[in-house]
């Protein structure tokens, strides 16, 4: 692989693909004269890098790039011809498979990479899954390239790319939810949307950080506050008597059974 190849995101101005383009020229992976990306209706978002390439179409950016980054929705795929034989293909879609992938493009060295929203602000977690044809140099690379937003980590089968798509994917609007049914609460007992806010996510960030740092899993501390016999007890008891893990579980089933089918 050349040391400093041209990097192509296909849907690079869109939600994940624009995340992962700036976080790359951010950290300095990629110089801003190596990335091209088409554009979108939506908006433009590289103007602090006045030399990167944008191209009206994925035709245009595959004549330029060596390794392309396919990120349009599923469903846009399909629209796409891509002919990428001798290249490295690095798909964030979820719902597409490698079969499907390799079929479409010719190349058999393709990484299926599953970030999530949160690479917007560098905090991403991306499972990544490389075919037995992408060469160790190669892999080196693309951990550093999708750890620019966030933890990555390779995984070593394509199924559980399927399954994290539901789990860590999707997973920022889980939390969210949670986020604002709290909020929700707390604004018919009379409290600000202002404090009600910054109370709930700070307390999220705060659960997470104390989680991590301390390396407490989430059913120690739960296990912890379930003991102590306070109001936490209170709350959780009433919270798992009324169905809450059930829920959760059925949700991440739907979107995992989501992730397994390819819309076309
Ligand atoms: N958003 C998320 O949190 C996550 C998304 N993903 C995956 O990332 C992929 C992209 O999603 P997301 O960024 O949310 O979607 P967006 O709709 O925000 O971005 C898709 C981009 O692709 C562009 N596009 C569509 N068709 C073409 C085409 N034929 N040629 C060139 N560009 C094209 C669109 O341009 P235009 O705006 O003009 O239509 C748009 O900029 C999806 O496959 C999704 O499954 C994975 C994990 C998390
Ligand atoms: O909801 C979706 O389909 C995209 C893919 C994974 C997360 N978001």
């Amino acid at each position: 692989m050349k040391q400093l190849p041209t990097l192509g995101i296909i849907g690079g101005n869109g939600w994940l693909g624009s995340a992962l383009g700036r976080s790359v020229l951010t950290h300095g992976l990629v110089a801003p004269d190596q990335l091209v990306v088409t554009t979108s209706r939506s908006g433009h978002h590289y103007q602090a890098w006045p030399e990167v390439t944008c191209v009206d179409s994925a035709d245009a950016l595959v004549e330029l790039a060596d390794v392309v980054i396919v990120s349009v929705r599923p469903e846009q795929f399909d629209t796409l011809s891509l002919s990428l034989e001798m290249r490295l293909v690095i798909s964030l879609m979820a719902k597409v498979p490698i079969s499907t992938l390799a079929r479409a493009t010719g190349s058999e060295r393709i990484v299926r990479a599953m970030p999530n929203a949160a690479a917007a602000v560098g905090h991403s977690y991306t499972p990544w899954y490389a075919t037995p044809e992408v060469a160790s140099d190669e892999r080196g690379w693309v951990h550093r390239l999708l750890s620019t937003c966030g933890p990555s980590d390779e995984v070593k089968e394509e199924a559980q790319i399927e399954y994290l798509t539901a789990l860590t994917g999707s997973g920022p609007a889980f939390p969210a939810l949670l986020a604002d049914a709290l909020i929700s609460h707390a604004m018919t007992q009379g409290v600000s949307e202002l404090v009600a806010r910054r109370g709930v996510l700070h307390t999220l960030s705060g659960a997470s950080q104390l989680m991590l740092e301390e390396n407490t899993s989430p059913a120690q501390l739960v296990e912890r506050f379930l003991d102590y016999g306070g109001t936490t007890t209170e709350g959780l008891n009433a919270m798992l008597d009324s169905g809450f893990r059930q829920a959760v579980h059925q949700g991440l089933d739907a979107a995992h059974e989501a992730a397994r089918h390819t819309p076309y």
